[in-house]
């Protein structure tokens, strides 16, 4: 009999896995969409460096802004003005440009009334209006953008607006994905008798790990014999930093993969059973610094083992301060776990009034064969070891649109 540990012992084990970085790369800041950044990203300057407008406008000196005043110049956005502002006159100024020197206060165009060459404040506003003061964006030496941030599109503009056309960013993992069974079919190939299935667990993974942040080899179903894993292994080992492989890791005849990684591979076994479900055949073990992770068969448990164990490992290898989006919920109808494993169990989702609700409708019970569990708008409820949940309480759940 297998040795199964608890789930948080499991997800301690990988936690505490040693991965040494895979490096860094340059790269065209149009370029880093959803990579991670390798460094700080610095202000180097004030922005705006100088007090700017804000609107279109008169530039005045606030002391001013009963009298009327004249308009000794204009100010347009990109150019100098070298006039200064006295008392009793003013700059047309526009959104953008520099305030003139001498002024404190931008007047709209719509408060004044304008007569030959002066202007009338009829709507006042107050000391400083509509300038924007030098570093309201930012201050110099400002850390804006901290090293392990996974860079999006308000990342990108940052960087260009202080310049910046290359960063460094963290190289992702590569991870080589395969299926294995004998009745598992791949797209187009034809059945030859009634209990092969299509093998969709490859495609899964490869989607659900390209989406977050790794470099994938897809291995495609493996022919589910020992030399053609054992080979398929080897040939992944060589070229990945994380084999995930679906199938053979129970206790029937033909579960090949976990033969292959103990008594072919030698590879070091971190676990190899946890109380989970779905997904309590899950295997991880180590071959020098590669990482194996041998998932169930089941669309189902491959899909949630492969959120909950590869994904973390993926943010580790690229440094990122990515984590699994947990959050708290409130569930819509009672429901207990009557067993000793944490269960993960699909619901819907939905955001109101400022909280997560969960409720199970439509969700099928049955195997962890059905994916289509996932469709929609899911999240996972945490069901803790033998507990219960009364409707109207706050639970853990893991969102998954935030994945996919
Ligand atoms: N006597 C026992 N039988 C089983 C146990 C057990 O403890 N004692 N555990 C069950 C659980 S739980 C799971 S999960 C599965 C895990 O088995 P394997 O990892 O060895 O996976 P397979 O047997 O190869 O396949 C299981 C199931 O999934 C389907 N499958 C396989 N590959 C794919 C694929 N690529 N795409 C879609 N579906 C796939 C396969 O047809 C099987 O129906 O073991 C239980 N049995
Ligand atoms: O380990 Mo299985 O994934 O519970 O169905």
């Amino acid at each position: 009999m297998r040795d199964f540990i608890t789930f948080q012992k499991s997800i301690e084990i990988l936690d505490n896995l040693k991965i040494d970085s895979l490096g860094t790369k340059k790269v065209f800041i149009s370029n880093s969409l959803g990579q991670v950044l390798a460094s700080d990203i610095v202000a180097f300057e004030n922005s705006p460096e100088f007090p700017t407008s804000g609107m279109d406008g008169y530039a005045i000196k606030f002391e001013d802004i009963e009298n009327e005043l004249k308009i000794i110049d204009k100010n347009p956005a990109g150019f100098i003005v070298e006039k200064e502002v006295l008392n009793s006159t003013c700059i047309k100024t526009f959104t953008g440009a520099l305030m003139p020197n001498g002024s404190d206060t931008l007047v709209p165009i719509e408060n004044v009334e304008v007569f030959e060459d002066k202007i009338k404040i009829l709507k006042p506003v107050q000391k400083g209006f509509a300038v924007r003061n030098v570093g309201e964006n930012y201050k110099k030496d400002e850390v804006l953008i901290k090293k392990g941030t996974v860079i999006g599109f308000s990342e990108i503009g940052v960087m260009a607006s202080l310049n910046i056309p290359q960063i460094d960013i963290f190289l992702n993992p590569t991870i080589a994905v395969a299926s294995t069974g004998s009745e598992i079919l791949d797209l187009g190939v034809e059945k030859t008798n009634a209990s092969q299935i299509r093998s969709s667990n490859h495609l899964t993974l490869e989607a659900l790990f390209r989406k977050n942040g790794a470099e994938v080899l897809q291995m495609g179903p493996v022919d589910d014999d020992f030399e053609n894993i054992t080979n398929f292994f080897v040939n992944a080992l060589k070229k990945a930093d994380i084999v995930v492989t679906t199938g053979g890791v129970s206790v029937g005849d033909y579960d090949l993969v976990q033969d292959v990684i103990k008594d072919k591979l030698k590879a070091k076994v971190l676990f190899h059973g946890v109380l989970v479900k779905p997904g309590m055949h899950i295997l991880v073990a180590t071959k020098s610094d590669k990482i194996i992770v041998a998932l169930p068969g089941f669309a189902y448990s491959s899909t949630i083992t492969a959120i909950l164990y590869v994904l973390p490992l993926i943010f580790k290898f690229r440094n990122s301060d990515e984590k699994l989006p947990f959050v708290k919920a409130r569930i819509k109808e009672d429901i207990k776990n009557t067993t000793n494993k944490k269960v993960f169990k699909a619901c819907n989702v939905e955001y109101k009034d400022g909280l997560y609700e969960i409720d199970f409708i439509g969700k099928k019970e049955g195997t962890s064969a059905i994916l289509t569990n996932m469709l929609g708008n899911p999240a996972l409820l945490v069901e803790d070891e033998n507990s219960s949940y009364k409707s109207g309480e706050l639970v853990d759940i893991l969102l998954l649109n935030h994945l996919k």
